[in-house]
């Protein structure tokens, strides 16, 4: 197939140069879009069909057998050999049980080491009496040491994954997970559903991932790319809304006011503050005549205007052709015929743009988010009755900015200057946004995704127990209305593919004191988990943390020390004096290095074969608050594949000794 397009000859095709480059391009992103990916096989699995599909089970009707894989594979004569994964024919590989054999007769997976074809599984699915078999080849997928950067499930996408990952592209679904259930995992695979069965409406709108931080987005980046989808978009929450340079800091008491959903009814008065009505009438000089508006008619489109659910600059854009089209109205009862070129150039008379300027203000929304926070009286007014004196005193700035440039802008501030500009003009729409690790946004933040997807559908990921900033929500229901998706349904995954059993339950153990009412995760891992916890004297903990990461290190995978953001500099000088090697989280593992000193702050989402947690109590310390800090904990302890050694000299948590 390559070859075939490689073998395109475009030349008398191309009536122009813009054409061929166009062309061109699209056959190179197409040879790419085919390349070979090496450990990366053209099937994995196959289906026998008891009848062709279509046929509708007809008697006599034969069967057929379709081998399934990452992308559909033709012949030369354009016959399908290989059909994608996300064909409606494959369906039945990822949902056919005994029980709802969906017309097959055989499933058979294939099992790869290293590209090669080493062993195969049949299932026959037409014995109903017996029950459904566990698949080997899948268990040895799912004990697989893991390296490296995130990979595709596709070859095993479990039943229950599977329905969120087709789920149709007009409804948004929330997913409810422990951790290792498979969220993100599902959550690409569900992007990459879509691409392939809206292609041409998503390639229109566009399609976005938002994750926690960079180094989360470079463990995922390679996800879809191997699935042959190169064009979704990756970014931050703070990505988004970049309109500023962030460089300050808010207290936490700050930030959960400026992220609170009270903020978008503050600004909304702000930004409309501006309008004032006309006290005199507009009067257009016209060639050898004057025309007049009186202040009473413009003061009439002012409040329609107002009154109208359209974007603030919107409205300001459509002023001044209202006063012109009253106006010509006055031209017309004159006796004079103007046209449309008329008007506008009544719209854009130097008189008409003066009244619109003094009425309607242009508002720059930066501006006006630093004028509240700088302004006592700006921010009482438009917070009057919404915001609390006492709220009002801890968000304005000690010291008031001189300038969009130079002001010490935070994270949530940047978040209310998008919701400003989303006011003034409407920010565009995608056809479809995965947000992952969902329950850490603010309402302020939530309502910065939800209007990127305000015309398009979303997949929202989370677990509850893991969130980690002041704001996490505490209920999908609510964060889904800050999102404006208050219709969609909430789903669970139950089943852990990450964590093994032991190191799973004893997290769990965290879970009454940071999200009661979970339920605890449970793990389909058949290893129980390498899992010890030593504690040794305050000055002999740097050198048991260096022994246990160079232990973890003689076994294969990948290995995380996790540790308390202010531990990171006596850690890594202890490993490097050590002489181990180490990695910051992004940076890309390699035979030689295997070992990430991470972050506790930084460990979301990520996994490790074996994790070596230094110093609990200090992880918990961390954090602003005991339950935050503990929230920190259990994403700590849930990151480990393999193993977890949890190295300390202080007393471990009360609520981790059961
Ligand atoms: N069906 C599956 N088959 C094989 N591996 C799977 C399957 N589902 C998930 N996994 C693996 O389990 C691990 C955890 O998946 P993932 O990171 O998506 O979980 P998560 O729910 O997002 O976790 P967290 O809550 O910690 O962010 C990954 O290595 C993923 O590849």
């Amino acid at each position: 197939m390559r070859a075939d397009v490689e073998a395109l000859d475009i030349k008398d095709v191309t009536a122009n140069w813009v054409n061929a480059v166009v062309l061109q391009s699209q056959i190179e992103d197409r040879i790419a879009a085919l390349a070979d990916l090496a450990h990366t096989p053209l099937f994995f699995g196959r289906l026998d069909y008891l009848h062709a599909p279509g046929a509708d089970g007809a008697e006599g009707a034969e069967g057929e057998q379709f081998y399934i894989g990452r992308r559909h594979v033709h012949d030369a004569d354009g016959d399908p050999m290989v059909i994608d994964w996300r064909a409606p024919v494959s369906q039945p590989f990822y949902r056919a049980s005994k029980k709802d054999p969906q017309d097959v007769g055989l499933r058979r997976r294939f099992g790869y080491t290293g590209g090669e074809l080493t062993a195969y599984e049949d299932e026959d699915l037409t014995d109903a009496a017996g029950g459904d078999q566990a698949s080997r080849l899948l268990q040895s997928e799912i004990e697989r040491p893991r390296v490296g950067p995130m990979r595709d499930i596709v070859a095993t996408i479990q039943p229950e994954q599977d329905e969120i990952v087709r789920a149709g592209i007009g409804g948004t679904v929330c997913v409810q997970g422990a951790p290792g259930t498979g969220k993100t995992a599902v959550g690409l695979h569900r992007v990459a559903y879509l691409l392939y069965a809206h292609r041409e409406r998503l390639a229109r709108t566009g399609t976005l991932v938002i994750g926690p931080n960079r180094s989360f987005l470079h463990y995922i980046e390679q996800v879809l790319p191997a699935l042959g989808e190169l064009n979704v978009a990756q970014a931050t929450v703070d990505d988004l809304v970049a309109h500023v340079d962030v460089w300050g800091n808010d207290s936490p008491a700050a930030a959960m006011i400026k992220g609170d959903a009270r903020m978008a009814e503050v600004l909304r008065r702000a930004v409309r503050s501006g309008v004032t009505m006309p006290d005199e009438a507009v009067v257009v000089v016209r060639g050898s005549r004057r025309w007049r508006v009186p202040a009473y008619e413009i003061e009439e489109m002012v409040r329609e205007l107002l009154a109208r659910d359209i974007r603030y600059g919107a409205a300001r854009e459509a002023l001044p052709q209202r006063i012109a089209h009253a106006v010509l109205v006055r031209m017309e009862e004159a006796g004079e015929a103007p046209d449309d070129r008329v008007q506008d150039a009544v719209a854009r008379s130097t008189a008409v743009k003066a009244a619109v300027k003094a009425i309607w203000p242009a508002v720059d929304p930066a501006k006006l988010v630093l004028r509240l926070l700088s302004e006592k009286e700006f921010l009482a007014e438009h917070a009057e009755g919404v915001l609390s004196p006492a709220e009002q005193r801890e968000i304005r700035w000690a010291k008031p900015a001189r300038s969009v440039r130079t002001a010490k802008w935070s994270a949530a501030d940047a978040v209310l200057i998008d919701e400003a500009s989303d006011l003034v003009a409407r920010t565009h729409s995608l056809g479809h946004v995965v947000l992952d690790e969902a329950q850490d946004l603010s309402p302020m933040q939530y309502r910065a995704v939800g209007r990127r997807c305000t015309t398009g559908s979303a997949t929202i990921l989370g677990d509850l127990a893991q969130g980690t900033t002041p704001w996490a929500t505490s209920s999908w229901r609510e964060a889904l209305a800050h999102l404006g998706k208050p219709e969609a349904a909430v789903e669970e995954l139950t089943q852990g593919f990450r964590v093994p059993r032991e190191v799973i339950a004893y997290a769990s153990r965290l879970l009454p004191a940071i999200a009661p009412g979970l339920a605890a995760a449970t793990s389909v891992r058949e290893s129980p988990g390498d899992f010890a916890v030593r504690q040794v004297a305050a000055d002999a903990l740097d050198a048991a943390v260096v022994e246990a990461c160079r232990r973890a290190l003689s076994y294969e995978g990948s290995i995380g020390l996790i540790a308390a953001d202010d531990r990171f500099g006596e850690l890594g000088a202890a490993l490097t004096a050590a002489g181990l090697p180490w990695l910051r989280p992004g940076e890309e593992t390699s035979a030689e290095a295997r070992l990430t000193l991470v972050p506790a702050p930084l460990a979301k989402g990520l996994e490790y074969d074996h994790v070596v947690l230094d110093e609990p109590a200090a992880v918990v310390a961390g954090e602003p608050d005991e339950r935050t800090g503990l929230r920190r904990l259990y994403v700590a302890l849930t990151r480990a594949v393999s193993g977890l050694t949890i190295v300390h000299a202080q007393p471990l948590p009360a609520q981790l000794l059961g």
